[in-house]
């Protein structure tokens, strides 16, 4: 669950000494309940970026509260952030941020490294998943090897790996085809239905909007909400 209360965020920006501040976020109010997909719509330059770099701690708000999880993330610091990050949190981008030197296998097994989980379960974990996201038969290849949608589906492999309960995407098909779009979105509403997973995601794609539970508008900095979408 993701409850923002009264968000703002506001940048600094020009010259040392002659700095203007700019409210990029405005009061922003907005629950993620357990199980849904939200979506965040808006133009380039709306906020939308700087909405999930604040609910992924990657900085922190001017104002107002971020719970995740029923824990105040608001005034964490780094190391804190890192662990919620990986009890919490997966991540899936736009352009799949996979290690081009590691294969399928090993992109998707690194969370579990990192949060010291040994070889074997990380080999058993792996398995299972490469198998849910139709990968099983490309695990010994490199990123390179592999088309966008299947780049995509390693990328989200590796966010489930951990097993969050919350994936945050940004333009999750930013970077595919038409038909390759589907079949991404597709998967995410059977994470969703099968595995309970919420997701957050932000984007200006009106097809991804319209596999969410709730949409919502971002214009200026200012959230508005849209009726609600498709039932899943
Ligand atoms: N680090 C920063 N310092 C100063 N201004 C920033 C910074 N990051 C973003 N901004 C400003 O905040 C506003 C919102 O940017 P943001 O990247 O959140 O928009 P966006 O909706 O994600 O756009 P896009 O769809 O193009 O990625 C813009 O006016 C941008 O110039």
């Amino acid at each position: 669950m993701i409850c923002l209360k009264n968000l703002t965020h506001s940048f600094k920006v020009g010259k040392k000494g002659k700095e203007n501040e700019i409210q990029v976020l405005k009061n922003i109010s907005l629950t993620v309940n357990r199980s849904e997909i939200v979506t965040v719509v808006g133009r380039s330059g709306s906020g939308k970026s700087t909405l999930l770099n604040l609910i992924s701690g990657y900085i922190s708000p001017t104002g107002g509260e971020i719970i995740i999880n029923d824990t105040n993330v608001t005034h964490f610091d780094e190391k804190k952030w890192t662990k919620f990050r990986l009890d919490n949190l997966g991540f899936i981008f736009q352009s799949f941020q996979l290690i081009p030197s590691l294969t399928t296998f090993e992109n998707v097994e690194l969370p579990l490294t990192l949060k010291g989980i040994n070889e074997a379960e990380r080999k058993q974990k792996v398995e299972e998943l490469l198998a849910r996201v139709g990968l099983h038969d490309h695990a010994d290849h490199y990123p390179n090897e592999l088309s966008g949608g299947q780049q995509q589906r390693v990328s989200i492999a590796r966010a489930l790996i951990t097993n969050p309960s919350i994936i945050l995407a940004d333009e999750p098909t930013g970077s595919l085809d038409s038909e390759t779009e589907k079949e991404i979105l597709k998967l995410i509403l059977e994470l969703n239905k099968d595995h309970g997973i919420t997701f957050f995601i932000i984007t200006h794609n009106e097809e991804v909007a319209a596999i969410s539970n709730h949409k919502y508008h971002l214009h200026d900095g200012v959230l508005g909400k849209e009726g609600a979408s498709v039932e899943v």
